[in-house]
């Protein structure tokens, strides 16, 4: 397995975030983590990531953990979270060089993927020169992304990638997780943003009180096509939600 984790447990305070949790996710699956605001879908990204100090478990990519080998875990890692924090002092061109030499990547190599990346999300090259404070959302989140990818991570975990974005780049990040996806890399995503994650999950994760509600193939989650994502997770997670009856108030 390229990701396994086992009894994962995580508590703020007498808050169980998460409870026991056992996942695996293979090489070309895009495992996408849903669950409703504040489940702990960040935390469960940020334990894998290194940056919660989980309360018990363990977390091994490619056979290494951090506990025996931390670096050769994170050079098998690239990261977009939440928060997304750049370098604002920086242009998003000087930022990527910067996690090019982190990473130590050779100047011809790393100007190579720098330029590919930047052509692919950025059609306004101008603002690549121009200081991050001052970039829209969706222009910090590309450039994220751009910075998670370049080292050629072979896991990708991106904690909600599609938001901010605007149409055409959320739909050109989709079509470079479906290449990464069958370059045989592996892909764990949390996200809102359904109907992208209809176009890239091979598997789904939903997460409710502390558990995996579901866990499995994207088919199975769907009944074969039989309902949209959205659909099924409302099922699962609100059976017995009856909308107008709430909100009869509103109308009146
Ligand atoms: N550092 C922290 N200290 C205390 N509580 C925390 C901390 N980080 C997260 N939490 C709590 O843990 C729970 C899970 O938060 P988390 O951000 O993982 O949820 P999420 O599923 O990613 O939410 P959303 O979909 O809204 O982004 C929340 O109740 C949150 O308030």
């Amino acid at each position: 397995m390229s990701i396994e984790i086992s009894g994962l447990s995580k508590a703020f305070g007498k808050k169980h975030v998460l409870k026991d949790l056992d996942v695996t996710i293979d090489t070309g699956q895009c495992y996408c983590l849903l669950g409703k605001n504040g489940v702990g879908k960040s935390t469960f990204l940020n334990c894998i990531l290194d940056l919660i100090q989980p309360d018990a478990g363990t977390i091994s990519l490619f056979d290494k953990t951090y506990m025996l080998d931390p670096i050769a875990v994170k050079q098998n890692l690239g990261a977009l979270c939440e928060d997304n924090p750049l370098i604002e002092e920086f242009t998003g061109l000087e930022y990527l060089n910067f996690v090019s030499r982190l990473y130590r990547l050779a100047p011809e190599e790393a100007a190579q993927r720098i330029a590919s990346l930047t052509n692919y999300f950025f059609t306004d090259r101008e603002s690549l020169h121009k200081n991050i404070a001052g970039y829209s959302t969706g222009m910090k989140k590309k450039v994220g992304i751009a910075a998670a990818i370049l080292h050629k991570p072979q896991a990708l975990i991106l904690d909600e990638p599609f938001t901010g974005l605007d149409p055409i780049a959320a739909q050109l990040l989709v079509n470079l997780i479906r290449s990464y996806r069958n370059a045989n890399r592996v892909i764990l995503i949390s996200s809102h943003d359904l109907n992208y994650v209809e176009k890239v999950a091979t598997h789904i994760g939903v997460l409710n009180d502390g558990q995996l509600m579901y866990n499995g193939s994207v088919q199975e989650f769907t009944m074969n096509g039989a309902n949209l994502i959205d659909q099924a997770l409302f099922q699962l997670l609100l059976p017995h939600h009856n909308a107008e009856t709430n909100m009869d108030w509103m109308l009146t």
